[in-house]
């Protein structure tokens, strides 16, 4: 997949696809709240699942009830590309599992 950077406008035409994430600092970023602290944990574990698969890393910060996903691509020079932009659509599809909002 490619790897260059996206325009700022090919990001904001990404994100209106992509209901609760925002740029921030650079990054793709998204919080979601869970019903408990493992509920959250077990999302985070998922999520280290399919960037394993997608071999795309984000940092994820877990809280108490919270899951916070902040990505970018450092091969880019921490531009934001469609790697990220692909990871964010596969948690977006796994959030519901978790009742994640
Ligand atoms: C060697 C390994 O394939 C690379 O370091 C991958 C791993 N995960 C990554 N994650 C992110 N966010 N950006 C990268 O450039 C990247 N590169």
């Amino acid at each position: 997949m490619a790897v260059e950077p996206l325009s700022q406008k090919e990001i904001e035409d990404r994100l209106a696809e992509l209901p609760g994430w925002s740029l921030s600092e650079g990054r793709l970023t998204r919080s979601f709240r869970l019903g408990s602290h493992f509920a959250a944990t077990a999302m985070v574990v998922h999520i280290a699942q399919v960037q394993e698969e997608l071999n795309h890393h984000s940092d994820l910060t877990l809280g108490y009830n919270t899951v916070s996903v902040s990505v970018h691509t450092h091969s880019a020079g921490g531009a934001v590309t469609e790697k990220d932009v692909e990871l964010a659509r596969r948690v977006q599809e796994l959030a519901p599992g978790h009742r994640a909002s």
